[in-house]
């Protein structure tokens, strides 16, 4: 068992079956880095990837993934993961900006992370700006990534306007990877890269689609600052809405939103209340605590099981659970995880709404209801 420096505390499990929507708040971007790198070494490591059976890891670019990046160089530098049976895919690169311009994808992420890790070249992903026939590249990434088995976990960032990868606000939550025309909010926002003019940032992008990441069996956000504040509360609180495509995860069976705390400043206090007490309930089978989805009934006078794979424990215990937080793992484990969802808050929620019907007619009217929503622009 290995002790994080984070207050982390993760089942490496992963053969969660339940839905799962979780959001965890620390206090800063350097503690949600750490929590992010721990989460997605355990998962590696618990998939146990081979050559033959790589594991399929989306990833970003952005100023928010790069303490991220460090820390998992930092762990592959002193052994503890590798990265030789892994497949990455990357969110999106700029259309025409030269392959080695400082400001590329390709060069963010060889700077950040290839360089310093032991994947195979062949094992990288990115999409090629600057191809010829930019609408084949699309379709031959997204056949790659069929060709894999899909996306096993797609960690990514969300821009000040609720953005994920490039599908800016007015992205059709159908979409799949393809050209998009970067917004005014964006260009604006990534400036910063380029001496701060405007006229150097790119106009076009290249991105997954919001499908793209939907698909993948399990998506990690990153959301630090203040300037992300208001995205994660439109994402997280309002509905889906293809004008804040961070929404679409909220239809998602595994979104893991990873926040600090001022990225939490424009969500209700009510809100930021309940994921916290469900983090510190420790009853999460997959962000931490017993590995619920695996435990076999035992007597409700039983004490909980230690899960047989957990990789850390909370470095930070929560100090005070109400003793009415506390929920009975047997007692749980009878109710849908939906129950615990304060009837407020049901409304907000599609899983809670439809909470009574069986797992195979909750996909169906997941689908439905996302066609119902969806706007194809
Ligand atoms: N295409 C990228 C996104 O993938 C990223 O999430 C966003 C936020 O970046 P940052 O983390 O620098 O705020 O920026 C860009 O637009």
């Amino acid at each position: 068992m290995r002790r994080s420096s984070s207050s982390l505390a993760i089942n490496t499990d992963h053969s969660f079956s339940l839905l799962s929507r979780r959001v965890i708040i620390r206090e800063d971007p350097q503690e949600v880095s750490v929590y992010i790198a721990e989460y997605i070494v355990s998962r590696i490591k618990n998939f146990n990837p081979t050559e033959t059976h790589p594991f399929v890891l989306g990833l970003p670019t952005g100023s928010s993934p790069e303490i991220i990046y460090k820390i998992l160089v930092q762990r592959h530098r002193a052994g503890e993961i590798s990265f030789k049976n892994v497949v990455t895919f990357n969110m999106d690169e700029y259309v025409g900006l030269p392959r080695d311009h400082p400001e590329s994808y390709h060069s963010f992420m060889y700077k950040h992370f290839f360089s310093h890790v032991d994947i195979p070249p062949q094992n990288i992903n990115i999409l090629d700006g600057n191809a010829a026939d930019l609408v084949a590249e699309c379709a031959s990434f997204d056949q790659r990534i069929a060709r894999y088995g899909g996306i096993e976990l797609f960690l990514g960032g969300v821009g000040p306007d609720g953005h994920i990868a490039f599908n800016e606000p007015g992205s059709s939550l159908a979409s799949r990877t393809r050209v998009k025309t970067l917004a005014y909010d964006t260009i604006l926002a990534n400036s910063r890269f380029f001496d701060n003019d405007v006229n150097k940032v790119p106009r076009m992008a290249m991105t997954v689609g919001i499908q793209t990441i939907m698909d993948a069996r399990e998506v990690v956000i990153v959301a630090t600052g203040a300037h992300k504040a208001f995205a994660v509360q439109k994402g997280l609180e309002d509905g889906v809405n293809h004008m804040w495509t961070l929404s679409a995860l909220q239809l998602h069976r595994h979104p893991l939103v990873v926040c600090d705390r001022d990225a939490t400043l424009e969500l209700k206090v009510k809100t930021v209340r309940y994921f916290e007490s469900i983090e510190q309930a420790g009853t999460d089978a997959r962000t931490q605590g017993p590995a619920l989805v695996n435990q076999l009934p035992v007597s409700a006078t039983l004490p909980i099981r230690s899960p047989p794979r957990m990789v850390a424990t909370p470095a930070r215990t929560p100090e005070k659970v109400p003793k009415d937080l506390r929920i009975n793992t047997e007692l749980h484990r009878a109710m849908e995880e939906d129950e615990l969802t304060p009837d407020s808050m049901s409304s907000r929620m599609v899983d809670s709404a439809i909470g009574g019907l069986d797992g195979t007619l909750k996909n169906d009217l997941i689908f439905d209801r996302m066609g119902a929503r969806m706007t194809t622009l």
